[in-house]
């Protein structure tokens, strides 16, 4: 009796405790079984979108920004929040579903690019706050209404080229003071530009359409190729605007419009006259210079080249040029202006040598018209078709950042493309960490080491801000940061990944061998991150990451499971690179830094630091400089050799 009493007073009280957990369980079960408000969006907006196969990963009991778990192909999410929608080449049409989409309070980018869509644009002022929309290559039709881009004040990026748009081009998109990047080419407008006067515009494209009348003046510094293929119209870049002749009585007319055609057909020939001799002139002068070149080239040999080397870098640039000239498409494409410009003919005859083989082909320096380049050879980049890949080296073209190795010209044929770059002079970070130097010669100082981490920091952060894609580097390793002559940092080979192939990328780029890609099959938007921060671990331990040479991750080979093991067994300081040099007082910071390796190489997505956080906290690392002058800097010079473990016990507490 007594005891069927203890047992209901617990029972009473158990169950009033109960109450709160037990309801916030039955509630975290309908959240997930019927998903968030973010999954319900994207659900809606998925509904009515026609062959949507591709995105049939969309999974609604999975949070679409729950990155450990979530296979939300094309979803990009920042700091758990919905970002935007990148879906590219997936064959999708039917209705964009707008209203589903206005509710995400983050949302900022949509890209549709290369899909079928058709009919009207949508209205895209219900998502009024967008910085960047990407529908490129559909079939969107009709005219756009004036006011379609009204009060739409953020939008920076509007890519709209190539789909059947008709009409003028709507004049709202003149009062977009953010606008930067504006594709309308391959359409078929007509009537005048509108008036556009931002100095926020970098690129304006509106090539092949019917445009006509006077470009303005706030357009006028772009190439001309931008505004080619449109009959009507004049003005800088193009040629002047002729007056159209005052309306005169009928004979008068017709005498003078005879006239015009008389004036019109002898400027012509004069002008053909005129290319004839300059181009008569050019090629003797090519000629002279190709002999003379010829001529010194075996004295060049001996100093500057490997004979078997240069034998090889011979035959596969015949081989392109050979396969060329048949396709008739050999010519370079220039995506910078400040280098002197140069064909295939000219690589060929230039004196070379091989810089190195990677995964994709082999790199090598040449001499052309007197400046140094490196031309890389790609064997496994035809994951897109021709105009796309014209469209995305454009796209990196047009990026230009102190630590991004821009990308000078490329060359594309079917199966081989060749990237055409600056030389840098001190080569990659991957021959200074682990290529052979003789025992007097000093390892790379920790300033120099810290001036490299801020660099590639600096332009990782850029490629996240700028590209629309899930890893923006996809290939972060210590061979593509290439060093300047001031060891300034240049990443190289970046966002390369939507035009390789699926299954080259898979085996061997870095954004493949990320732990949520060996675990989900999936990058996310932290991926560059890791890899960032396998490159940090790399730089102060000196040791080669075992991951490069593997296909897929795999955590016993992992650089970053051996710090963090050394680091609980207090062996700190048996990580660091022997070779490192510094002030003694530099030590704080090194251990800073290697806090932020290890978070940057957190498996656990949600865990690791996104790249605002490492720029703050790569950007607060000092060289220890100030604390030097503060002890005196005589007998400062200090190196990790030999060091104990004083000073380098700390404690994960991530
Ligand atoms: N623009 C450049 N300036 C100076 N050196 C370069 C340049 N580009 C490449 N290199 C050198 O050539 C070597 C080979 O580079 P390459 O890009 O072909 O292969 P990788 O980076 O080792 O591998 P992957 O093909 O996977 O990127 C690099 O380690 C670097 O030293």
């Amino acid at each position: 009796m007594v005891m069927a009493a203890h047992v209901a007073k617990f029972a009473r009280a158990t169950t009033s405790s109960l109450v709160p957990l037990v309801l916030a369980f039955v509630l975290s079960i309908v959240v997930t079984s019927f998903g968030s408000p973010d999954s319900d969006a994207l659900l809606k907006f998925k509904d009515q979108l026609a062959n949507n196969e591709a995105i049939n990963s969309w999974n609604p009991s999975v949070k679409p920004c729950e990155w450990e778990r979530s296979n939300w192909v094309g979803v990009l999410c920042l700091n758990g929040s919905i970002r935007g929608l990148q879906l590219e080449h997936m064959a999708l049409s039917g209705d964009i579903d707008l209203d589903a989409l206005a509710p995400l309070p983050s949302f900022r980018t949509l890209s549709l690019m290369d899909n079928n869509f058709d009919g009207p644009l949508p209205d895209f002022r219900k998502l009024g706050k967008l910085k960047a929309l990407y529908l490129s290559n559909n079939r969107f039709s009709g005219d756009i209404p004036d006011k379609a881009f009204e009060g739409m004040g953020s939008l920076k990026r509007l890519y709209l080229a190539n789909n059947l748009l008709t009409g003028k081009i709507p004049s709202s998109l003149a009062t977009l003071s953010k606008l930067m990047e504006l594709k309308l080419e391959g359409n078929q407008f007509q009537g005048q530009i509108p008036n556009f006067q931002q100095k926020s515009m970098k690129t304006v494209n509106v090539a092949s359409n019917e445009l006509e009348g006077p470009i303005p003046e706030a357009l006028s510094r772009l190439s001309p190729h931008s505004f080619a293929g449109n009959k009507g119209l004049c003005g800088p870049p193009l040629g002047p605007c002729i007056p159209s002749p005052p309306s005169t009585p009928k004979s008068t007319g017709k005498k003078f419009s005879i006239l015009y055609i008389v004036i019109i057909i002898l400027i012509v020939l004069l002008m053909l006259a005129a290319i004839a001799f300059a181009f008569l002139l050019f090629s003797r002068k090519k000629c002279k210079s190709r002999i003379q070149r010829t001529a010194s080239s075996p004295e060049e040999n001996s100093n500057k080249m490997v004979a078997s080397y240069y034998r090889d870098v011979h035959r596969e640039l015949s081989e392109t040029s050979s396969h060329a000239k048949k396709a008739d498409h050999g010519k370079l494409t220039f995506l910078k202006d400040d280098i002197e410009k140069f064909d295939l003919q000219d690589l060929l005859t230039a004196s070379a040598e091989v810089l190195g083989s990677g995964t994709f082909g082999s790199s090598y320096k040449a001499v052309v018209v007197g400046q140094p380049v490196v031309v890389k050879r790609y064997r496994h980049m035809s994951n897109v078709g021709r105009e796309e890949f014209h469209e995305h080296m454009r796209r990196l073209g047009r990026l230009k950042h102190p630590n991004l190795l821009p990308l000078a010209a490329y060359y594309n044929r079917r199966d081989d493309k060749l990237l055409v770059t600056e030389f840098a002079e001190n080569g990659s970070l991957a021959s200074h960490l682990h290529g052979n130097h003789s025992p007097e010669e000093d390892g790379l100082h920790w300033h120099i080491r810290l001036k490299i981490v801020k660099g590639v920091a600096r332009g990782l952060a850029f490629l996240y801000n700028e590209l629309p894609i899930i890893s923006p580097h996809g290939h972060l390793k210590s061979s593509n940061v290439l060093l300047d002559e001031s060891f300034e940092p240049l990443l190289t080979d970046y966002a390369l990944r939507p035009v390789v192939n699926p299954e080259h990328a898979h085996m061997f780029m870095m954004a493949y061998k990320s732990p949520e890609y060996a675990q989900q099959s999936r990058t996310s938007n932290k991926t560059d991150i890791w890899s960032f921060g396998i490159l940090i671990l790399e730089m102060l331990t000196g040791k080669f990451p075992e991951n490069y040479l593997t296909p897929c991750y795999n955590s016993d080979a992992d650089l970053a499971t051996w710090v963090n093991n050394m680091v609980k067994e207090k062996r700190t300081s048996e990580v660091f690179d022997k070779e490192i040099v510094g002030t003694k007082y530099s030590k704080g910071e090194m251990i800073k830094l290697l806090k932020i390796g290890l978070s940057c190489c957190e498996e656990d997505v949600e865990r690791r630091l996104d790249i605002k956080e490492v720029v703050e906290k790569i950007d607060a690392l000092k060289e220890g400089d100030e604390d030097e002058e503060l002890y005196g800097s005589e007998g400062n010079a200090y190196s990790v050799r030999g060091n104990d473990q004083e000073g380098y016990s700390f404690t994960l507490d991530r």
